[in-house]
């Protein structure tokens, strides 16, 4: 069945083909229809669920999925926060997060300041393009987890609730 990611980058396609790796794969450009740097788990979910809603209304009988990342609060903290959704060829969603972990100080106020973390964690780590390899959650783990492993771990997620809600209900058929 053929698969449509919302995203163009290398991290979240990586991880999509690695779950699902007989169908075929592509990314488009999709809307998340939140800002660029979501500040809270709410707006990091919605983001990933209009992602994945726009790829699957994009073509007949298609899997969508969205990848979304950002930040979310915890404890006057702020931490990484990652959520993905999939959207069956019924319409049906399915949604799952990822690994969290807390931001230091330096890059959680220059986020308050209204920054992108994309071109923040560039900055802190002297990289360019973190956001398409290691990724925020590469650099602060000194890379026991990259992004796409992160990723893997969403699709892993998204597939599973899917795969078992297609033997239990044959959710394609309704
Ligand atoms: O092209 P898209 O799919 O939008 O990919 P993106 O890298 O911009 O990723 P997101 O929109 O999902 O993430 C929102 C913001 O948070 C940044 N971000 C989130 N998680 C990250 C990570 O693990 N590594 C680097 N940047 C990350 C990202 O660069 C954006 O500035
Ligand atoms: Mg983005």
């Amino acid at each position: 069945m053929k698969i449509i990611i919302g995203s163009q980058n290398k991290a979240k396609i990586t991880a999509v083909k690695n779950i699902f790796r007989t169908s075929e794969i592509i990314g488009i450009q999709a809307p998340s229809g939140v800002s660029d740097q979501p500040m809270s788990d709410q707006e990091t979910l919605t983001g990933s669920i209009n992602r994945a809603r726009y790829c699957q209304e994009s073509e007949l009988g298609v899997i969508g999925i969205g990848l979304e990342g950002g930040v979310m609060q915890l404890n006057h903290q702020l931490l990484l926060c990652n959520w993905g959704a999939l959207v069956d060829p019924s319409g049906n969603v399915y949604i799952a997060s990822g690994a969290r972990i807390p931001l230091p100080d330096q890059i959680t106020k220059a986020l308050r300041s209204g920054r992108e973390l994309g071109e923040i964690i560039d900055e802190f780590a002297k990289k360019e393009n973190v956001r398409h390899h290691e990724g925020t959650i590469g650099i602060l783990t000194n890379e026991e987890l990259t992004r796409s492993e992160m990723f893997e771990h969403v699709v892993k997620q998204l597939k599973g609730q899917y795969m078992l809600a297609k033997q239990q209900y044959n959710v394609d058929k309704i």
